[in-house]
């Protein structure tokens, strides 16, 4: 059933953790949700029917990539993201200013916004919050993310400030520029880095927009666990708790199980498809390397138990051939096997919520996994 409004409902917590839906016009995701991330309007090496029958509920799409090539206004003319991909279940954009940063030559950052160089053909673009706004706009995107600037761990406290009391201005002008738009939602990013109380301050600022969903950013930028971690147990309690929050960039298995348990409702992360391209497949008894030579004669699948064809039907033997060979379909099976392990974890946290026993399901998964895979 779809709603012509964005809404996002808490069902149920269990101690930190938060069982809930966002319900959408296109769609309803469950949470806590994993978002396969689609970089260039596709997940990498996946069919996006494929995608969907993993359990993914919603997918990103890149702002950066998307406007350099094909081009907003060019995706506009052909229908918008969702008819070109083929995928009409919600998407979530970043803003661009991240992959920005980390992709693009020449760039400069000012109160007006980003000027950098494609990394495509070399040719110069400026996008200031407003322009990020409608960018995703042109694209349809169903959640737009505010422009931000999220500086890269360690950093000096005061260029930490610097750019989080910009990210908070940008957030405002983001704000105005999305106006009301029923049935889609625009994110505040929180920033702040590894200081408690720009944390705090960014998250009260936020807060005074009156916004959709609150996503906590400039985390997985290279810190130790124990850091982000800490910067959720300063943050997530000064976020209002009727709205869902999106731990941008996380994570691992174990990165998520740590962030439900603080109240994190929405993760994604290059982790699972990334790592299956380079033959790292993850399953319920830990990560298995399927390059290495010891499974160069094991007959058995990843998963005799797994839904996914990928895990349950393909020897390891076969997988390693394949890795080594590099075939084009190892890194197929090993993406579409990461992303179900992800909604099956997803699912199984989904499930503990919502019987209580979150604590136990937390536990019994840690112990299968320092089990390790025989
Ligand atoms: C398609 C797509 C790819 C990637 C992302 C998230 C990218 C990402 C981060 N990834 C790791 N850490 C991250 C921090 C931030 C951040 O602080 N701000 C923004 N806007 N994005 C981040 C979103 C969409």
């Amino acid at each position: 059933m779809s709603t012509e409004n964005f809404q996002f409902t808490l069902k149920k917590t269990d101690g930190g953790a938060r069982l809930g839906k966002v319900s959408m016009p296109r769609g309803t995701i469950r949470t806590p949700a994993f978002m396969p991330v689609g970089t260039v309007g596709t997940v990498k090496a996946m069919y996006l029917d494929q995608v969907k029958d993993t359990g993914a509920d919603i997918i990103l799409g890149n702002t950066y990539h998307l406007m350099l090539r094909p081009g907003a206004e060019r995706v506009a003319r052909l229908g918008g993201l969702h008819k070109l991909i083929r995928w009409e279940h919600p998407i979530l954009t970043d803003s661009g200013g991240f992959q920005v940063m980390s992709l693009s030559g020449l760039r400069k950052l000012d109160e007006k916004g980003v000027t950098f160089k494609s990394h495509i053909d070399g040719s110069l673009h400026h996008m200031s919050p407003e322009r990020s706004i409608e960018i995703q706009g042109l694209l349809g995107s169903d959640i737009q993310m505010q422009l931000d600037e999220c500086v890269a761990l360690p950093a000096e406290p005061k260029e930490i400030e610097r750019a989080m009391e910009l990210s908070l201005r940008w957030a405002e002008r983001c704000r105005v520029a999305f106006g009301e738009q029923p049935g889609k939602a625009m994110f505040g990013i929180v920033q702040g880095g590894d200081q408690p109380a720009l944390r705090i301050r960014s998250a009260e600022g936020l807060k005074q927009l009156d916004l959709k969903g609150y996503a906590v950013g400039g985390l997985a930028v290279g810190e130790p666990q124990d850091v982000m971690l800490s910067m959720l147990d300063t943050t997530l309690p000064v976020l209002p708790t009727e709205k869902p929050r999106y731990l941008m960039g996380v994570g691992t298995p174990d990165d998520m199980l740590k962030s439900v348990a603080r109240g994190i409702d929405m993760f994604d992360c290059v982790m699972p498809t990334r790592s299956g391209r380079h033959g790292l497949a993850f399953t319920r008894r830990g990560k298995v390397n399927l390059r290495n030579a010891r499974h160069a004669e094991d007959m058995r699948p990843l998963d005799e138990e797994s839904s996914c064809p990928a895990a349950r039907d393909y020897s390891r033997a076969y997988l390693h051939h394949l890795c080594r060979a590099d075939e084009a379909l190892g890194g197929m099976l090993l993406s579409w096997n990461n992303l179900h392990y992800y909604q099956d974890l997803m699912k199984g946290i989904r499930q503990a919520i919502a019987e209580g026993r979150f604590a136990d399901f937390y536990a019994e998964t840690q112990e299968a996994w320092a089990k390790g895979d025989i």
